[in-house]
């Protein structure tokens, strides 16, 4: 492939037909909203858009912002690129190797920290569903963030899954491998970890970890139209399913996170303005004497 200056003439930017509205401007990363949806992409991709602290809050910035935003249903975790240098497409290639230190990932301010994780757990526990949307290389913390996601959909061409996590000294004990594991099998995601080979798109399709293989130049539109699909169902439902699927995996967290919304359920009867009402009023309650079956 011939080289021209910084980019390789095969790799233009495609232009997507979605209206995309920046949100909140940042630098490691791009967020923007559009009709119910928002995208959240890793900008940094002349590293493969690896991750450091800066990326890492950004993140749960933008993340925390969907949650609380009423207008949003879904959420896309995608990448900017290719990379400027050599025409590569990744989602993430996990943590920022440059910014590692003895204890963790060191931010501007000189501090240790691991705080993908609560990016991770934001993610799974928000009432939204989450589609990481691979338009190359997902590795590492990056394979990870895929994993966690509700729904994946992958480039043809261009989407590589990696574990390189035994290459470096790194091992993600939560969602990145245990629930992996749930997804693609015990023995597989062994082989993930302890080989750390590369898997093709349509590989990651067999083995149960990505939902649909998509032409790249067609990826984000699709995402988009999956998003809208997912935006056309009961949001009740939506959020109710998620965190039952959940809640098997996710312990005493999942319950709490299933049973908080069946609380608030509960606020919305007759039997809960009853009890609201007598404490506001200073009086005994008197509960409607119905048991439903
Ligand atoms: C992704 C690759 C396989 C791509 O390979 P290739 O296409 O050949 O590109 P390269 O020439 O290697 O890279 C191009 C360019 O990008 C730089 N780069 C790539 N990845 C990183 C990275 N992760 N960090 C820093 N820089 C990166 C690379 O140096 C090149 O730069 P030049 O200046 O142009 O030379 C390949 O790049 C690759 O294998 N990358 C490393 C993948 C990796 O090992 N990632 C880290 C895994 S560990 C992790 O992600 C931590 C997870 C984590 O955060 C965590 C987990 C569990 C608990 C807690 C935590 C926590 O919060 O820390």
């Amino acid at each position: 492939m011939q080289k021209i200056g910084y980019f390789y003439p095969k790799f233009k930017k495609i232009m997507s037909k979605i209206q995309w509205e920046t949100a909140i401007e940042f630098e490691d990363i791009t967020y923007k909203k559009c009709g119910g949806v928002a995208r959240i992409a890793f900008n940094r991709p002349e590293v493969r858009n690896a991750f450091r602290p800066k990326t890492t809050s950004e993140l749960y910035r933008a993340f925390y912002d969907a949650q609380e935003d009423t207008s949003i249903g879904v959420v896309l975790l995608s990448a900017e690129g290719p990379s400027p240098k050599d025409g590569v497409y990744s989602f993430c290639s996990g943590g920022d190797q440059k910014a590692r230190g003895h204890q963790g990932y060191v931010g501007e301010d000189g501090m240790h920290r691991l705080n993908i994780l609560e990016v991770q757990r934001l993610i799974r526990f928000m009432p939204k569903v989450v589609i990481a949307v691979i338009p190359g290389w997902a590795v590492g913390g990056g394979h990870s963030l895929h994993v966690v996601c509700d729904m994946s959909l992958a480039s043809k061409e261009h989407a590589i899954f990696k574990q390189t996590d035994a290459d470096v000294t790194s091992f993600d004990g939560g969602y990145g491998s245990a629930y992996l594991a749930k997804m693609v099998g015990q023995k597989k995601a062994r082989e993930i970890f302890f080989l750390g080979r590369n898997y093709s798109a349509q590989e990651a399709f067999e083995m149960g970890m990505v939902n649909a293989v998509i032409p790249h130049a067609e990826l984000e539109d699709t995402a988009y139209e999956w998003a809208q699909e997912v935006l056309a169902k009961s949001p009740t439902s939506i959020k109710m399913l998620k965190f039952a699927m959940n809640l098997t995996d996710d312990g005493m967290v999942g319950q709490q996170v299933f049973a908080g919304e069946a609380t608030r359920l509960a606020y919305m009867t007759d039997e809960a303005i009853e009890g609201r009402n007598a404490f506001l009023e200073k009086r005994k309650p008197n509960f409607p004497k119905k048991w439903i079956p």
